[in-house]
């Protein structure tokens, strides 16, 4: 791989923009996906937060979903936010009618989990692989219910009704939390996707 590794950021649907500032702000290069041959040119992929129900409707639209499986598959790095870590779940509840997943991760994600107590908030979540306490935005957030053998959990909600939901989750070249950290101006979980893309982390 060059030394400035492209990182695509999924450009279907959610707050594609604030990512692409974020991971610039970090030194990668930067596409946005909305294509099979977009896909193709990428080193790793953000999934933003946004509403999966449309962006599993626009993959299947625009033809990307069976090759974004095939990438994640094939061990190409990505990063799911929110949304995104309901498109990286191999398995889901409270999903529309027949809603699909990219899948990847072994973990049963709820959606809206957190919007049953309050639709969105903020709290310190403690990161394994991070040096201090990330403050996390969520807005209409899953949790991870449970996850597989291989994946490992690597942050749990900290406060409230909900501390100990499992709100981070990796496996492998895989990545997913449950919060938005493209808008708090904290660039470490971009920074601990980077060095997974570059191979060191
Ligand atoms: N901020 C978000 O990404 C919310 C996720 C949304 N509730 C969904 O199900 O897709």
């Amino acid at each position: 791989m060059t030394a400035v590794p492209t990182v695509g950021v999924l450009a279907l649907q959610g707050d594609v923009r604030e990512h692409l500032r974020v991971l610039e702000s970090c030194g990668a290069g930067t596409a946005v996906v909305r294509r099979p041959e977009e896909l193709d040119r990428v080193d790793g992929l953000v999934i933003p937060g946004g509403e999966s129900t449309t962006m599993w409707r626009l993959a299947r639209t625009f033809d990307l979903l069976e090759p974004l499986r095939k990438r994640v598959e094939q061990g190409m790095p990505t990063y799911g936010s929110c949304a995104g870590m309901i498109m990286l779940a191999d398995r889901i509840v409270d999903g529309a009618a027949g809603q699909e997943t990219i899948g990847g991760i072994d973990m049963l994600v709820r959606r809206n989990a957190f919007g049953r107590q309050v639709d969105s908030f903020e709290s310190d979540v403690v990161m394994t692989g991070l040096d201090a306490p990330f403050h996390a935005v969520f807005i209409r957030a899953p949790w991870v219910e449970s996850v597989g053998g291989e994946a490992e959990v690597l942050g749990r909600a900290a406060t409230g009704d909900s501390a100990g939901r499992i709100v981070a989750v990796r496996q492998g070249h895989l990545f997913a939390t449950s919060f938005h950290p493209e808008l708090t101006g904290d660039p470490r979980i971009h920074e601990y996707f980077l060095a997974m893309v570059k191979g060191s982390s």
